[in-house]
């Protein structure tokens, strides 16, 4: 049943996965959406969207599967989001607007805009939600509600485009931020690259920990479960963001540096006020999120 007067016919959706799934079935929920196509790589997981009732067809050929839609969203890892732009564009039809939904912006807009014709739009977009899961069993439609999606057109984006891609997510339970793309990655840069950055070298540093002859990870609680579940996720979507904001996430990386360094000097020399002041201003700033 429709309940709301935004409606995409016909959506192709590459890469089932955790994105592109929550994507469909938020849009399903909502009523906003016609036919949904699948396109992946892996036959398993996408009979598994089929049966989870994410999309309505599937195929692993990227070309028939998009040729048709009205909205393609490209939901792979940074680094084939490229190559797939690149196989299907000469295809699609007039008026096909191609969106992403990939964790890094610069870098995919430079390879995505120069393969663009007249005839189809691209809308760069990042939504800013996600969990340490993947593939099309983790998708759920609930996943976009209350949170933010960036979307960093550039002069090429046609405002049309951009509008129906600010709809969709809107639909979707987003709310839609619009900035640039090299602002985007700085942001992000911070406050999701560099948090996973911390916790592989946190879950590393702890796990290799060799002293005793027991694997002390399992002594772990609620301080350091909390703060590494993130290091659960896809090693191979993390290396993609770290290869494609490299400048980005190195400053970032640069600047923690700077503070754990000088914690460790207030801790050394047993700086008892420098500490509570250190730890005070954090709790502040983190209590403000919420
Ligand atoms: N996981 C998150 O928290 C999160 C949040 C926001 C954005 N993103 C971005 O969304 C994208 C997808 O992430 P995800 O978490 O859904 O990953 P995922 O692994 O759950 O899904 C990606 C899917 O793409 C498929 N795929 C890989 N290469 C392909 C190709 N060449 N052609 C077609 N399909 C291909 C995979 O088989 C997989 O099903 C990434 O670009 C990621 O940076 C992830
Ligand atoms: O909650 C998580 O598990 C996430 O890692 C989601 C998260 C994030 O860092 O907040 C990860 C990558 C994205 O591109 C957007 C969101």
């Amino acid at each position: 049943m429709t309940n709301t007067d935004f409606f995409i016919p016909r959506l192709a959706i590459v890469g089932v996965g955790l994105i592109g799934g929550s994507l469909a079935l938020a849009l399903r929920q909502a009523g906003a959406v016609g036919e949904v196509i699948g396109i992946g790589r892996g036959l398993a997981n996408l009979e598994k969207a089929l049966e989870l009732g994410i999309v309505d067809e599937i195929t692993q050929d990227v070309v028939a599967g998009t040729r048709e839609a009205d909205v393609v969203f490209l939901a792979t890892p940074v680094c084939k989001l490229g190559e797939v732009a690149a196989a299907i564009i000469p295809s699609l039809k007039d008026g096909a607007v191609v969106t992403d939904g990939g964790s890094v912006k610069a870098s995919v807009i430079a390879e995505i805009e120069p393969l663009l014709r007249p005839e189809v739009s691209f809308v760069p977009g990042h939504p800013i939600a996600g969990t340490e899961q993947s593939g099309a069993e983790a998708a759920f439609a609930s996943l976009y509600r209350n949170r933010r999606c960036i979307l960093t057109p550039t002069a090429r984006t046609s405002g049309e485009a951009l509008e129906l891609v600010q709809r969709m997510w809107q639909t979707s339970g987003s709310e839609v931020v619009v900035m640039e793309a090299e602002k985007h990655d700085r942001i992000l840069a911070a406050i999701s690259h560099l948090p996973h950055m911390v916790a592989y070298s946190l879950v590393n540093a702890v796990g290799s920990y060799d002293r005793y002859e027991e694997n002390i990870l399992e002594y772990s609680a609620g301080g350091f479960r909390d703060f590494t579940r993130i290091a659960s996720s896809d090693p191979s979507m993390w290396r993609d963001i770290a290869l494609t904001n490299p400048e980005a996430l190195i400053e970032m990386m640069e600047r923690f540096e700077c503070f754990f360094a000088e914690l460790k000097e207030d801790v050394r020399s047993g700086k008892g006020e420098r500490l509570y002041e250190f730890f005070q201003r954090s709790k502040e700033l983190r209590d403000n999120i919420l």
